[in-house]
């Protein structure tokens, strides 16, 4: 995990971003049912998903839109209200994607491998899809998780964090530790995804969002993933003797990835060696 600044977008128009979603959510609950998602879909507006009885329910609202490759936007989805919504997401997500792009590149330089070994799996039909996140005061916040501890299961995911109530926390070794608000920044989540490809170097955090007892809090976060038929695997140059392949071939990731997370489970265990 990492905080980015000096980034294109300015102090101002990170503060449109978080604007339109705190309207968006103060709207009354029956305009915003107007876009409520489906149930075979994941785009829309609503709660966690349901796969079983036991599962233990996020206290947050949500509202789940694809932005890139652009044939997935579904606009019946993209709110009319606030009117500056659409365009703002808009101009949202063309920033994002030149941020990933730069990231995606500097991250592989780091691993001493070609510029474009990241950035070719990402590649034109790279998918983003942006999660608008509502985290509702509770008075006995000790009894529930605006999110339970989880990793991404992308490449990476940008957050755009609140610029005044803390929640995100990360886990490591046995302690959580939390991340701090830096107004202009985004902060870089490492997702599964790169776990794998990287074969272990890069790790994927195990994060979880604490509820405030007296104030609300949202956030966006942008996740980056490559197109679902895409083979991930560890790239050969960082498998050795020295470093063994810590991670099998998998493909349609975020298929197995939200199965997993509604039973509180790690996706990534399922493709250890
Ligand atoms: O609300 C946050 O700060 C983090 C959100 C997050 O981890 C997620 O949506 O996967
Ligand atoms: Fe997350």
């Amino acid at each position: 995990m990492f905080q980015v600044i000096n980034h294109s977008m300015s102090p101002e128009f990170l503060d449109e971003v978080r604007e339109i979603t705190k309207q968006f959510f103060a709207l009354p609950v029956a305009d915003k049912k107007k876009y409520l998602r489906q149930v075979n879909d994941i785009q829309g507006y609503g709660n966690d998903m349901v796969f079983s009885e036991q599962q233990t329910l996020d206290w947050s609202d949500r509202l789940y839109l694809s932005v890139y490759p652009q044939d997935n936007r579904k606009l019946k989805f993209w709110p009319k209200n606030p009117d500056s919504f659409s365009r703002t997401l808009d101009q949202y997500a063309m920033e994002l994607q030149v941020v990933t792009k730069t990231i995606l590149k500097v991250m592989t330089r780091s691993l001493d491998l070609e510029d474009n070994c990241f950035s070719d799996l990402y590649g034109e039909q790279g998918k983003m899809n942006i999660r608008f996140n509502f985290y509702p005061p509770c008075p006995r916040p000790d009894l529930v998780l605006g999110l339970k501890p989880h990793s991404d299961g992308t490449l990476i995911t940008l957050v755009l964090q609140d610029k005044e109530v803390e929640g995100l926390q990360f886990l490591k070794g046995d302690h959580w530790f939390r991340a701090p608000i830096v107004p202009d920044a985004l902060l870089i989540n490492i997702g599964d995804l790169v776990e794998i490809l990287s074969n272990g170097i890069f790790k994927s955090p195990v994060h979880k969002v604490v509820i405030n007892p007296n104030k609300e809090r949202i956030s966006l976060a942008a996740f980056c993933m490559p197109e679902s038929h895409k083979e991930i695997e560890p790239f050969e140059r960082l498998v050795d003797e020295s470093r063994p392949r810590l991670y099998k071939k998998v493909t349609n990731y975020d298929g197995i990835y939200f199965e997993y997370y509604q039973q509180g489970r790690r996706a990534i265990e399922a493709a250890r060696t």
